[in-house]
């Protein structure tokens, strides 16, 4: 047990990064320190709420009016969402109830896409939060699953007139008002207008967003993984002092990627993430890359059992098109944050020295591995075709004052600069007996934590 200082200083060190996991219940509650709960991210000790905007996939809109404090849960909230038809019906229904919720359906219009974008923007009395998360606005998600969460310092109100000033060496808010006005939403106006209020220099973090479009020209380096391409071309690690380090991936669920590795995942997606400081272009021997997705034993023995396995969607119909993927495979361990039964729904991608003890970049996200949420080039390269909402931020040392790579954080609440990356590394590879879990297959040889097989109609 931490003593309260320890306790303290754990909370301080992780003010550094503005990361946090959500509070697992069942645990040890060492674990849960600095972990935040979505009642603590909107607790009066955050700022006193005027209104709040809340981005996300899945909504159980009376559970997330309880995570008001009660003084709170009558102040305008905007709810942004990209459900359709009968679920955009039973949202429209729910949110009858109360007098301050209003809906913003954000457009769909390439099939297949997806409103993922887990984002609060907070507003105060004196001033605004923006926080970036991996969990949806239901119980389950902040239950005992791994999910990941930044929350930006308090930005303060900018003076009458400064309205253009307020940006950080991140262009932060530049990037987030361009993603918030690629929605073209009219409801999203009076957000946009706070945002632009608000001094966010203090941003030490980039935005990864995606937007569902075809994305050419200046456009095309704004979204998916050409926008993170960008930024590491201009801001990354040199080519000579990352050549050959590996590529790591973490992700909850997996898109269709083609026949083999050269369809897209080791070519402009490796490509990008990969990418380093130097000469455009300079083919840098080809990056290990790792692949972090949790084996059906994972999920059998994680804290809930199967049931984890519903929010972990890679069917068997699109596994079968791309075994390619599974030599890539590592299982979920977390020893580290003691939430290896905590199952990932989080999504993290990072560069990590081959002796595992540096990173050169992390970045956190609601993109999976799957081309609808870094986007796929498209008619000679010209254009990024991106099907899906999302939204993520990247942290590079040089931003926090780290020389030139971040040391991994790899005991709890350490004494220092070091990141908290959230599971082990190196990562550990499947055994040759070890499966990906695949959530639409019945599992009936061996029971889960609570006895139970999973038989998925
Ligand atoms: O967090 C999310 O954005 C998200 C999106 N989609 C799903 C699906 C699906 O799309 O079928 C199934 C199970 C879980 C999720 C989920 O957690």
């Amino acid at each position: 047990k931490l003593d309260q200082k320890g306790s303290d200083h754990c909370l301080k060190m992780n003010d550094r990064f503005g990361f946090y996991l959500t509070k697992v219940a069942g645990i040890d509650n060492a674990h849960n320190l600095h972990a935040v709960h979505i009642k603590d991210i909107l607790s009066t000790s955050m700022g006193n709420l005027q209104a709040s905007a809340q981005f996300n996939y899945m909504f159980d809109i009376p559970w997330l009016i309880q995570q008001y404090p009660v003084e709170f849960r009558s102040k305008p909230l905007l709810i942004v969402h990209g459900m359709q038809r009968e679920t955009k019906a039973e949202y429209d229904m729910a949110a009858m109830n109360y007098s301050n919720v209003k809906l913003c359906q954000a457009k769909m219009e390439i099939m297949y896409g997806t409103h993922h974008t887990k984002m609060m923007l907070l507003l105060y009395d004196n001033g605004m939060r923006v926080v970036i998360t991996t969990a949806n606005n239901i119980h389950q998600d902040w239950y005992q699953k791994t999910q990941g969460v930044w929350i930006s310092p308090l930005f303060p109100k900018l003076d009458k007139g400064e309205a253009s000033a307020g940006d950080s060496d991140t262009h932060f808010k530049k990037d987030l008002l361009e993603y918030l006005s690629a929605y073209k939403l009219n409801g999203l106006k009076e957000w946009q207008e706070h945002i632009k209020q608000h001094n966010m220099s203090s941003a030490k973090v980039f935005i990864l967003g995606s937007v569902p479009g075809r994305h050419l020209g200046e456009k095309k380096t704004a979204f998916g993984h050409l926008k993170l391409r960008k930024i590491l071309q201009e801001h990354g690690p040199s080519v000579s002092e990352v050549k050959g380090w590996p590529v790591v991936g973490q992700f909850s669920s997996i898109g269709s990627m083609g026949p083999n590795k050269d369809n897209w995942l080791c070519a402009e997606w490796r490509e990008s993430l990969s990418t380093a400081k130097g000469l455009g272009g300079l083919r840098t021997a080809d990056a290990p890359l790792k692949l972090i997705f949790p084996t059906k034993d994972n999920i059998r023995l994680s804290l809930e059992g199967y049931p984890a396995g519903a929010s972990v969607p890679y069917s068997i119909h699109t596994a079968k098109k791309q075994q390619f993927l599974h030599e890539y495979f590592h299982q979920w361990r977390a020893e580290v944050q003691g939430r290896s039964r905590a199952m990932p729904h989080i999504k993290t991608y990072l560069r990590m020295s081959p002796d595992s003890k540096k990173i050169a970049w992390f970045a956190v996200t609601s993109s999976n591995l799957s081309k609808a949420a870094w986007g796929a080039l498209e008619k000679k390269q010209s254009q990024l075709m991106i099907r899906s909402y999302e939204i993520g931020v990247l942290f590079l040392p040089q931003m926090f004052g780290a020389e030139k790579f971040f040391e991994v954080q790899d005991k709890e609440c350490q004494n220092s600069g070091e990141f908290p990356v959230p599971y082990d590394l190196p990562p550990t590879p499947y055994t040759k007996q070890d499966r990906p879990w695949l959530w639409d297959i019945p599992y009936k040889d061996l029971p889960d934590t609570h006895g139970n097989m999973w038989c998925p109609s």
